[in-house]
């Protein structure tokens, strides 16, 4: 028997594709039960050079041709147009699709899911979260049976390179970025990771999985890394931190302000150095899935790059090839239990708050006094002084966010406080 794939998209992800197909065809085809025959590759340009892995004459810039004639489709294109109406096409012809595309499958995977259900076809998409961890699948399948309750990552390479080479080597976030650009770790546009957005849509994947609840990524409170400064990341590892982008998805009990829910949110946070996942370097990306029965579990591997992203692709093709020769078909969308996505305050957190004071008696106990006036309790004070001037690092309990906000706007009326530098999260402590 043998399976027709067709691969919208040869760049760096499509490429190492093509190159598993190719190379390791004879193991596939035994895995498979049936020969994964690489139809055509659709591509914007003909005039691009090419790895010479990619068999020039199955290129075509005739994407929905290509669709017409394959059983798998596998899109590597990345954006949401045309890769959303390709994969629409190919689902109602009763293709299996294969996907990597998150920022599709954040803004509107319920279109997609809603399809492939409707004409009975797989939709796997395995390297949209993660690269090559196998996340997906577990979240999916492995803990269908448990209650997961919350979920903490890092999931973007690209910024966690760039934090990485900021705090080892002092590098500016824009020559980080460009590296990451050059391995292949970055979005075509990699706003899309210093923004927050790319993290953001996979957050918003993994809570649906979770929680089997839409959460879409317009749900997902998102803050970028555009503003974390050198300074941060030296005053985070001089305090015992290091500064992560990290993605938390929880579920969080009713309370009198809120009913139970889902708060999914995308932030810079400090991490004990102790943690497991300030040990996370370069481009990697750790994963904690938290369920009730479970406890504690731990993914970990590479989260960006060709290679590593292709592993995840070909299992996914693997597996919906499987089903073509065998039958059966991979798990439907749950979204039995429709949780309320809300908003980011109601998931209390701790805070680290950095500020410059004058450095004169009475001020620690004036700051303390504005903290406590609005209900957040201190953890730990620590001061470095300067000549008339000092920082001044606060530490909280967990406080919700209104109360903090409210606190900082406070803090800033203060005349012995010249400015408030930083607010970050603390997690994992
Ligand atoms: N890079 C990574 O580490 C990871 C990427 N992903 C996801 O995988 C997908 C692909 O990423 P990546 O390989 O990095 O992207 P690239 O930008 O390197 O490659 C995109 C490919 O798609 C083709 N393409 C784009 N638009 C069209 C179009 N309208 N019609 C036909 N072909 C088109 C391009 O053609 P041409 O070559 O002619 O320009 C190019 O070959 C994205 O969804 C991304 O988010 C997921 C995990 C990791
Ligand atoms: N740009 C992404 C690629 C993988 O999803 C990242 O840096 O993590």
């Amino acid at each position: 028997m043998t399976v027709r794939v067709g691969v919208l998209g040869c760049g760096v992800v499509g490429t190492e594709v093509i190159r598993l197909l190719t190379t390791q065809a004879a193991d596939l085809e035994a895995r498979a039960g049936a020969r994964l025959e690489l139809v055509g590759v659709a591509v914007r340009s003909l005039e691009t050079p090419r790895d010479p892995v990619v068999d020039r004459a199955l290129l075509t810039t005739d994407a929905e041709a290509l669709v017409d004639r394959a059983d798998v489709v596998v899109e590597l294109m990345g954006g949401l147009e045309p890769a959303r109406s390709l994969l629409l096409r190919a689902i109602e012809r009763g293709a299996a699709v294969v996907t990597a595309n998150k920022a599709l499958l954040g803004a509107d995977g319920p279109t997609l899911y809603a399809a492939a259900d409707a004409a009975g076809v797989d939709l796997y998409f395995e390297a949209a979260v993660a690269g090559a961890i196998p996340l997906v699948r577990p979240v999916r399948e492995s803990l269908a049976g448990d209650a997961v309750t919350r979920v903490l990552g890092i999931v973007n390479g690209t910024t966690n390179y760039v934090l990485d080479q900021m705090a080892t080597t002092g590098a500016d976030l824009d020559v980080a970025v460009k590296q990451a650009q050059e391995l292949g770790y970055a979005e075509a546009d990699p706003t899309a990771d210093v923004a927050g957005f790319d993290a953001a849509a996979k957050a918003a994947i993994l809570a649906s999985l979770a929680f089997h609840t839409r959460v879409s990524v317009d749900q997902v409170h998102r803050e970028g890394i555009g503003a974390v400064t050198a300074e941060d990341v030296a005053w985070a590892a001089e305090t015992g931190y290091v500064i992560k982008l990290l993605a938390v998805a929880e579920r969080v009990a009713a309370t009198a302000d809120h009913p139970q829910g889902v708060v999914v949110r995308v932030h810079p946070a400090l991490v004990p150095s102790g943690h497991p996942l300030a040990g996370v370097r370069q481009a990697f990306n750790a994963v904690f899935v938290e369920a009730d029965a479970a406890g504690e579990l731990m993914f970990y591997g590479r989260g960006a790059g060709g290679r590593p992203t292709a592993s995840a692709v070909l299992g996914d093709v693997v597996t919906v090839a499987r089903h073509r020769v065998r039958g059966g078909r991979g798990p439907i969308e749950s979204r039995y239990a429709d949780l309320p996505v809300l908003d980011v305050g109601a998931a209390p957190t701790r805070y680290q708050v950095r500020m410059r004071v004058a450095d004169r008696p009475g001020v620690l106990a004036t700051v303390a006094a504005v903290f406590a006036e609005h209900g957040v309790s201190i953890e730990a004070v620590r001061q470095a002084d300067g000549d008339d001037t000092a920082d001044l690092l606060v530490v909280t309990h967990l406080a919700p966010e209104s109360a903090l906000a409210g606190t900082v706007e406070a803090l800033g009326h203060l005349d012995a406080v010249h400015g408030v530098l930083s607010v970050l999260r603390v997690e994992g402590a």
